[in-house]
């Protein structure tokens, strides 16, 4: 059978793409656990230490090359495309819880279960991580619905507390636009009561003129 000495440039990109999202979703996950460990551990202070030394040990083996600042990893879109390393969405970031979101007939919806990396009251979620749950969800919504946004406003409203270890809905839906600002709502519920909203937000998003996105985005690539 014959085989191509050289795979086109395109298809080898891809693969090469693919292999790096797997690793860095691999890695995360396994962050998460560490993570996740590391909140809820009543290991012996022998113990903790040992621990560190081998994270430190760890952190070593990825101290090569770095990424500028205002640099868009190659394995992000940006924007509309996967962020790898989003502090909500990033598969892989130990930060986020992920959530992974799909559309709805006039929004979006996240789903995420909150761990207790993200406390806030015992036993129950941090209000600042429902407020970047919101803000995220929001803002996406913004691009779904074709006008990216810089969040300039964001109402929040706590009516229940977020409970940990539990799935939860996280909801954005653009609710009108004037001019440059677009109008936004957003909700966390439980998957189980979806009809029951535990926190509420209102946002304000701005589309920013093509000089401002010149100058706050650098990094972003010339096709988006
Ligand atoms: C095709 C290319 C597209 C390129 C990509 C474009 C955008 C990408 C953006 C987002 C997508 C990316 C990632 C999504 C990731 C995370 C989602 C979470 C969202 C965030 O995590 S995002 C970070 C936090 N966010 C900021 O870091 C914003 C800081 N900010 C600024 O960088 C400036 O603010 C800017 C540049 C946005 C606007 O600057 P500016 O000078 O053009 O705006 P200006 O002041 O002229 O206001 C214009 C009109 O908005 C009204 N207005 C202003 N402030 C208001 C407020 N608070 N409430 C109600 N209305 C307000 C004014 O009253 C006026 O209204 P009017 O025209 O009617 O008078």
């Amino acid at each position: 059978m014959h085989t191509p000495l050289t795979e086109p440039p395109a298809a080898a990109e891809a693969e090469h793409l693919e292999r790096q999202r797997a690793a860095i979703t691999r890695l995360g996950h396994e962050l998460r656990a560490l993570v996740e460990a590391t909140v809820r551990t009543a290991a012996s202070h022998d113990t903790l230490h040992r621990a560190a030394d081998g994270v430190r040990h760890v952190t070593g083996q990825l101290t090569g090359r770095r990424r500028a600042r205002a640099e868009v990893p190659e394995v992000d879109g940006f924007p509309g495309g996967p962020r790898m390393y989003s502090p909500v969405v990033g598969a892989g970031s130990p930060l986020a819880p992920p959530v992974h979101i799909t559309p709805t007939d006039d929004g979006l919806i996240g789903h995420c279960t909150l761990g207790f990396a993200h406390e806030g009251p015992p036993g129950y979620g941090h209000g600042g991580m429902s407020a970047m749950l919101l803000d995220e969800l929001m803002g996406q919504a913004c691009t779904a619905a074709g006008t990216p946004g810089l969040t300039v406003s964001l109402q929040m409203r706590y009516h229940q507390p977020i409970p940990l270890e539990t799935p939860l809905h996280i909801l954005g839906r653009v609710t009108g636009t004037n001019n440059r600002k677009i109008f936004v709502t957003g909700a966390i519920t439980t998957q189980a009561d979806p009809s029951t909203n535990l926190v509420t937000a209102d946002g304000v998003f701005i589309a920013p003129d093509p000089d401002q996105v010149r100058a706050l985005f650098p990094g972003m690539r010339e096709e988006a």
